[in-house]
């Protein structure tokens, strides 16, 4: 007889043990979704332990390095201010766990769009996530947007890529038309990235 598979069920009790675990589990062969997802939920949101990565921008949302897992996934802090919110996009074949830390975020979900594209995008669902909330995505289940409706308080979110990536495709809700973007850390380990330009 098949027994039911077994995942461990896990609770991190700080940020710092979420990410002990999340090493401890992305060392193995195979992960579990349902795993992943769970530990992350499992952890309190505590702002004492994630204020170092939170910095905000006053006109877009921003992506803040926590941890490079080892190689095998990115965790990072989002920081939404009022108003904010990302286009349409994919998740370039990788899995997104995205935890809420604080406030609220609105997901809405679309369909791929034909392989031209060209037309109004189809509106699967949307949802809002409420603190403490892990939600799951990949490109099989389909694009999303996510945005911070709220004009009178910010957002920060937790995200998980694994495996980390750094473009994906954003697409234009009228036409469908994709378009490649490369992605960057506003600040890395609590550390404002430096901007360097070439001439
Ligand atoms: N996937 C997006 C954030 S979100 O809107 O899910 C990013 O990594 O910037
Ligand atoms: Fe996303």
């Amino acid at each position: 007889m098949e027994q039911p598979v077994q995942t461990e069920t896990w609770k991190a009790r700080s940020l710092e043990e979420l990410v002990r675990i999340l090493h401890r589990i992305f060392a193995e062969d195979k992960v579990s979704v349902e795993e992943v997802q769970a530990l992350m939920e499992s952890y309190e949101s505590n702002p004492e332990e994630w204020l170092q990565y939170a910095k905000f921008d006053q006109y877009r949302y921003t992506r803040n390095l926590v941890d490079n897992g080892n190689g095998k996934f990115n965790l990072m802090i989002l920081c939404w201010g009022e108003g904010h919110g990302s286009s349409i996009h994919d998740h370039t074949d990788s899995h997104c766990f995205m935890k809420i830390l604080q406030g609220n975020l609105k997901e809405t979900l679309f369909e791929w769009p034909e392989k031209k594209g060209n037309g109004e995008m189809t509106k699967k669902s949307e949802r809002v996530l409420r603190e403490n909330q892990c939600a799951y995505i990949n490109d099989s289940i389909g694009l999303h947007r996510v945005e911070n409706i709220s004009h009178t308080e910010s957002a920060v979110s937790l995200h998980l890529y694994s495996p980390p990536f750094d473009s994906c495709n954003t697409f234009d809700q009228r036409t469908g038309h994709k378009h490649k973007v490369k992605m960057t850390f506003y600040s890395q380990f609590g550390e404002r990235t430096l901007c360097v330009s070439r001439r």
